[in-house]
C-alpha cells in the first residue's frame, strides 16, 4: 500500500458538496485530495440525479411545445420517441459536465484518486480501486460527501428489468406505454411530467394526503390538477402490499385491496445515505436509520477533524444546497471563523409546469397568525407569455400587512425557477428595504416574465388598500 503523507483535507465524493469543498480549500491554501469510487467526477448529481433528469425534463418540454406550434405539430408523434434516444442526448450534457468539472481539479491542483474511499481512523483514509490499487492518505481534515442513493425496501426486486429507480431508470432500454410510479416526493412529481410528456399513461402512487406537501396549498393543487390533465392518474394515501413483476410488466398489489398492470414501475419513495462501508466504525461514528450523519454548525460530526455535508447529512438534500454546504465548510475549515449557514433555500421543481417558490407559505403564516396579504399575477395576461404560448402559471407574492415586508414567494409556470430569484433577492434584505414596494417603484423590461412581480405586487398593495 503507498502511504501519501501531508494532506490538509481528503474529501469523499465528488459531487457538488465535495466539488465545492475541494476547490475552496484549495483556494485557500489548503493541500487537498478528492476520492471517488466513479472514475468520471460530478458525483450522483452529475450521473444519476439532478443533470440527467433536467436533460430529459428539456428534452420533453421541446416535444410538448412543438404540439402547439402549427408548423411543426405533426412533424414528431411524442409517442414515437424513444426513451433510449433521450437518455443518449441527455449523456451528451453529462458529457459536457463532466469535462467542465475535471477541469476544475486540474486548475486548482486538487489531486483526484478513483476508487473506494474508507475512513480508517480521524486523519488517515484508504483508497481501493478497481485494479487493485491501495493508498493510505494522512490528513489533517476528512470531510464525507457520499451523498446518496434510490432506498430500496427488502421486498421490492430491484433487478427485474421492468422495476426501475431513478438510477436505472437512466439504463431502460424500452420505451412503456403505460407506467406506474410508486412515490409521489419530488422524484415521483418530475419523471410523471416526463413520461405523461411523452404520452405514456402513468398511475402516480403517493402515501400521502397531497401532493408535496411541504409546498403552499395552492400551488400544490395546481400540481395535481395539471399532472391530471396531462393523463396522470394520481391516487393518494396509498401504500403498496405486493409487487409483482413477470415478462410483460408489473402488478402492484395496494393495502387498500386496488390491483394496477403496467409495462413498468419506478420506484421513487425515498433516498439514504452513502454511509455504509465507509469505515464510520473506525471512528466510533454512526448513522442513523436512513443513512444520514448528524452535524454541528461547522458541518463537524462527533468526531473532531471529520466533517460531513450534502445528502450525507439529510434536509434539504439538493445540489443547491450541497454546493454551499460545500463551500462553507471548507471555508470554515480554512479560516477557523464562524460558518456560514445554509438557510432560505428555494425549491426548484421540474415538473411540467415547473415550481419554485421561497419563505412561508399560506398555511404556515396562518398559523404564525402573521396578518398577511397576498399579491397574484396570472401567466395568461402577461405580454410575455402570450408571445412565448406559455400562458400556464402564476406568481404568487405574500406579504405583511402593516410592514409591507415580503414573506413568501410561490410561483408555478413557465420560468418559475428563474424568476423566483428576483423575489429571493429582495427578501434577502434586511428591513426596511425587503418591502413589496420594490416590485412597484422599480421599472422592469418589458415584455419579460419578471413583469409578474409588479403586477402581483400591485394587486397586493390594492388588497391591502381596499
Ligand atoms: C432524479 C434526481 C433529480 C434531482 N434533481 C435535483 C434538482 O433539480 N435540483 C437540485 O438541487 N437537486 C436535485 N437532486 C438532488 C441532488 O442530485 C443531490 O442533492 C446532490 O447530488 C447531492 O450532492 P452530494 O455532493 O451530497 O452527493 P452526490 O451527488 O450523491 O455524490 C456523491 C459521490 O460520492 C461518491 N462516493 C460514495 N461513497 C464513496 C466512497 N466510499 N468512496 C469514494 N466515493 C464515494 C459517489 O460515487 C458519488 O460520486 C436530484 C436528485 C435525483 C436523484
Ligand atoms: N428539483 C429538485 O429539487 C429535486 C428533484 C428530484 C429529487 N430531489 C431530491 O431528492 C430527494 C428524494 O426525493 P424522493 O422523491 O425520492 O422522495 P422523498 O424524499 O419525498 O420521500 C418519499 C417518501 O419516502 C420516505 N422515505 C424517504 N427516505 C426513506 C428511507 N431511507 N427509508 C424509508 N422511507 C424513506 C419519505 O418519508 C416519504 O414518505 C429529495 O430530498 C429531493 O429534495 C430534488
Amino acid at each position: 500500500m503507498d502511504i501519501s503523507s501531508g494532506w490538509d483535507l481528503v474529501v469523499l465524493g465528488s459531487g457538488p458538496a465535495g466539488e465545492a469543498a475541494a476547490m475552496q480549500a484549495a483556494k485557500g491554501g489548503l493541500r487537498v485530495a478528492v476520492i471517488d469510487r466513479r472514475e468520471q467526477l460530478g458525483g450522483n448529481c452529475t450521473h444519476w440525479g439532478t443533470i440527467p433528469s433536467k436533460a430529459l425534463r428539456h428534452q420533453v418540454r421541446q416535444v410538448i411545445r412543438s404540439q402547439r406550434n402549427p408548423l411543426l405539430r405533426g412533424l414528431i408523434n411524442p409517442r414515437q420517441v424513444r426513451w433510449q434516444d433521450l437518455i443518449q442526448r441527455s449523456g451528451e450534457v453529462v458529457d459536457s459536465q463532466v469535462q467542465v468539472r475535471g477541469d476544475f481539479y486540474i486548475r486548482n491542483r486538487v489531486r483526484v484518486f478513483a476508487g473506494r474511499g474508507e475512513i480508517q481512523s480521524p486523519g488517515e483514509v484508504r483508497v481501493d480501486d478497481d485494479a487493485g490499487r491501495q493508498w493510505l492518505l494522512r490528513t489533517r481534515h476528512i470531510l464525507i460527501a457520499t451523498g446518496s442513493r434510490p432506498y430500496h425496501p427488502e421486498d421490492v426486486d430491484f433487478d427485474h428489468p421492468r422495476i426501475y429507480d431513478s438510477d436505472t431508470l437512466l439504463r431502460m432500454n424500452h420505451t412503456p406505454r403505460h407506467i406506474l410510479v410508486y412515490g409521489a416526493g419530488v422524484i415521483g412529481c418530475e419523471y410523471t411530467s416526463i413520461f405523461t410528456g411523452l404520452g405514456m399513461r402513468v398511475d402516480l402512487i403517493n402515501s400521502r394526503q397531497h401532493l408535496l406537501d411541504f409546498l403552499d396549498t395552492e400551488i400544490s393543487d395546481a400540481l395535481s390538477y395539471h399532472l391530471r390533465e396531462q393523463g396522470a392518474t394520481i391516487r393518494h394515501s396509498e401504500q403498496y402490499s405486493k409487487l409483482v413483476a413477470d415478462d410483460d410488466g408489473v402488478t402492484l398489489e395496494l393495502q387498500s385491496g386496488k390491483r394496477l398492470r403496467a409495462d413498468a414501475l419506478l420506484w421513487s419513495n425515498g433516498r439514504s445515505g452513502n454511509t455504509q462501508n465507509i469505515g464510520l466504525e473506525n471512528i466510533g461514528l454512526e448513522a442513523n436509520s436512513r443513512g444520514q450523519l448528524a452535524v454541528d454548525e461547522r458541518y463537524q460530526t462527533a468526531v473532531e477533524g471529520v466533517y460531513a455535508v450534502g445528502d450525507v447529512v439529510g434536509w434539504p438534500s439538493l445540489a443547491s444546497a450541497s454546493y454551499d454546504q460545500g463551500r462553507f465548510c471548507a471555508a470554515g475549515i480554512v479560516d477557523g471563523g464562524p460558518v456560514k449557514q445554509v438557510t432560505d433555500v428555494p425549491t426548484g421543481i421540474y415538473t411540467i409546469p415547473g415550481i419554485s417558490s421561497v419563505g412561508r407559505t399560506e398555511q404556515e403564516l396562518t398559523e404564525a397568525r402573521v396578518p398577511y396579504e397576498v399579491g397574484q399575477a396570472f401567466f395568461k395576461n402577461l405580454a410575455r407569455a402570450q408571445i412565448t404560448g406559455e400562458r400556464v402559471g402564476m406568481l404568487k407574492l405574500l406579504f405583511h400587512r402593516d410592514t409591507l415586508e415580503v414573506l413568501g414567494i410561490h410561483c408555478f409556470g413557465y420560468q418559475a425557477m428563474e424568476i423566483v430569484h428576483v423575489g429571493q433577492a429582495v427578501m434577502r434584505q434586511p428591513s426596511p428595504n425587503n418591502t413589496i414596494n420594490y416590485f412597484i417603484d422599480t421599472t422592469f423590461n418589458y415584455p419579460t416574465m419578471a413583469e409578474a412581480y409588479r403586477v402581483a405586487a400591485i394587486n397586493g398593495v390594492n388588497r391591502v388598500r381596499r
